[in-house]
């Protein structure tokens, strides 16, 4: 058997740990998955979760991320993988999340014991047993104050590339001092989920990944240094230098080798000791280097949030977007939109059209495909027939900032009036189409001002526009996509579609330690990329006309989004 060096990259997501194995050549060779709901005993979690309503806090237990990677691993294992071919490691982890380690957590990490399991060692390294999730919005007062310590969200955005969002680790880490003080004392050091997956196999805390530490609100991306101001917000009613030890220091390089693997995993799965580990990324990062994603080329990842993701030169902060260090490439960021209302919501209409037609087809999606692709753009017969539109929002939404609820209006690109009503709508079926169109919409509405003109007079939009996640195996929601965004080139779906951002990590292991000095990632995956067996084009991009018509509606949807935020104002709602 050929002993060519293996690489693994982890994802751990708020459902699920996946482990995917690829080899130099960036074929993958073994893939386990792991659950939470289906696979694991003793937690009583929901969707991987835990919930706390009165207070909007979502949280996952920590241990059961330790009983994942060794169930995990031991899968890899049956499956025949030769965990001695393994050169290197790294991660994907869900983004925002934190971990809070006690005093003991260095000691039991450099002493695991091979013959037991890591949920039986590591449980006691922490000083709290949970970790905030991304769903989690439970910190509306601390950023509120997070977005007052520069003067306004604009500049909290330029400094840090976002404005507070509640998931932020940042105004989570304040809610922690205020919450839970006494165990704030007692913790030593806190780890992103990324870096907890790359802490747990060097068998000491790892740094945070200079991409996911953007997630905080608490990265000054300029300066490439922790703002000071911010960090003394954060540390509450405690001493900001303490605050600066938990959190540690930021090593420049995505491809940094952290370290041999710890000897539990020599003893335990047979890992080489030369096995290395490479800073692991947050999921978002990681899905970017799913391929050598051009800096013209969009990624629309349409797993149960949509998050939609580019590769930029340009640093555009701004309070209704993120930006990130690029976890690979000094000089590049990467630019992400991030949705709670994705998939859920578009099955809610699924659901009602299936109901609708007392119909259950043993492809669910099949009425609500064919209704969407009958459904003429924007509603309207003629070009000059009102647009209808609406925004459709079952969960409170991050972008833009609004409470849960359905609006209905039409637009008049003419004269540029704005209507709410459900005159002239059949529900559910207009709704096929107007969910679809409503959040590609959304996503041309912002990122407008990083396209540029691919040339021969065409207007600015992307070369290629890549789907990822569950939704990119839906046709008509690959052609609607093509017909908003555009893309000279076209919509592609990657062969590997619910794997990205293992993938990602997984080549970023392989980046990390085969790549030439100077080789940047975009360079080395660039050239082992099998363009053919990759990726498969799916739908049209650019489509002349049907680009421009849509260009008209970015403009109503643009004045839409504005109407329901005043009105939510006016009712005195409060926004998530
Ligand atoms: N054929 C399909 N058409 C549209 N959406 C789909 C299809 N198959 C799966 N999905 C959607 O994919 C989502 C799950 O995607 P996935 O990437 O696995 O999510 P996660 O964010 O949990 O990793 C679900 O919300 C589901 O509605
Ligand atoms: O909060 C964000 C991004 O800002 C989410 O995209 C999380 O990173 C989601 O992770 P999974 O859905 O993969 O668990």
């Amino acid at each position: 058997m050929s002993q060519s060096p293996l690489y693994i990259g982890f994802d751990l997501s708020t459902q699920q740990l996946k482990g995917l194995v690829v080899n130099s050549d960036l074929k993958v060779v073994y893939i386990a998955k792991f659950d939470f709901d289906a696979d694991s005993t003793g937690f009583p979690i929901k969707k991987g979760v835990l919930t706390n309503e009165a207070e909007h806090e979502v949280f996952a237990p920590v241990a059961l991320w330790l009983q994942a990677m060794d169930t995990v691993l031991e899968s890899l294992r049956k499956q025949g993988l030769d965990f001695s071919r393994v050169k290197g490691i790294s991660g994907a982890g869900q983004q925002h999340g934190s971990v809070y380690w006690g005093d003991q957590a260095e000691s039991l990490l450099k002493n695991l014991d091979s013959s037991k399991s890591l949920q039986d060692q590591l449980p006691a390294a922490l000083s709290h047993p949970y970790s905030p999730n991304w769903q989690d919005s439970s910190t509306q007062k601390e950023c509120d104050e997070f977005d007052a310590i520069l003067g306004s969200q604009e500049n909290l955005a330029q400094a840090t590339g976002s404005k507070a969002h509640h998931r932020f680790t940042g105004p989570q880490i304040l809610r922690f001092t205020r919450k839970h003080p006494e165990v704030y004392k007692k913790t030593a050091r806190i780890s992103l989920v990324s870096s907890f997956i790359a802490s747990l196999f060097l068998g000491h805390i790892a740094p945070f990944d200079i991409s996911d530490v953007c997630g905080m609100n608490l990265w000054n991306i300029k300066k490439g240094a922790y703002d000071d101001q911010i960090l003394k917000l954060c540390s509450g009613k405690f001493e900001v230098d303490g605050l600066k030890q938990k959190l540690g220091s930021v090593p420049e390089d995505g491809g940094l080798h952290l370290g041999s693997v710890h000897s539990y995993y020599i003893q335990r799965y047979g890992f080489s000791p030369d096995c290395t580990v490479i800073p692991a990324t947050g999921d978002n990062p990681a899905t970017i280097l799913a391929l050598p994603l051009r800096p013209s080329d969009a990624m629309v990842s349409l797993g149960t949030s949509t998050t939609f993701l580019m590769s930029t030169p340009s640093y555009m902060p701004d309070p209704a977007t993120h930006f990130f260090n690029h976890p690979t490439t000094a000089g590049l960021y990467m630019f992400m939109l991030c949705y709670k209302n994705g998939g859920l919501a578009r099955e809610y209409v699924r659901d009602a059209i299936n109901e609708s037609l007392k119909d259950t087809p043993a492809q669910p999606w099949a009425n609500f495909d064919k209704i969407a692709l009958e459904s003429s753009p924007l509603g309207q017969k003629s070009s000059s027939d009102l647009m209808k539109m609406g925004l459709f929002f079952p969960r409170p939404e991050i972008v833009p900032n609004l409470p849960s609820g359905q609006w209905r209006f039409t637009y008049n690109a003419e004269t540029g009036d704005l209507q709410e009503t459900t005159t002239g709508w059949t529900a559910p079926n207009d709704e096929a189409r107007a969910i679809v169109e409503s959040q590609f919409l959304s996503l041309r509405l912002r990122s407008r001002g990083l396209t540029t003109s691919p040339g021969n007079g065409l207007p600015a939009q992307p070369r290629r526009v890549y789907l990822v996640g569950g939704g990119s195996k839906n046709q008509a929601i690959a052609k609607i996509a093509g017909e908003i965004l555009g893309g000279v080139e076209g919509v592609y779906k990657l062969d590997i579609g619910d794997n990205a951002c293992a993938l990602g990590a997984a080549y970023k292991a392989v980046w990390g330690m085969e790549r030439q000095p100077g080789q940047t990632f975009e360079n080395l995956i660039g050239q082992r990329w099998q363009e053919e067996q990759f990726i498969e084009k799916i739908a049209d991009g650019y489509q002349k006309g049907v680009f421009e018509q849509y260009g008209k509606a970015v403009e109503g949807f643009e004045k839409m989004e504005d109407h329901v935020i005043q009105q939510v104002l006016a009712k005195g709602l409060q926004t998530i």
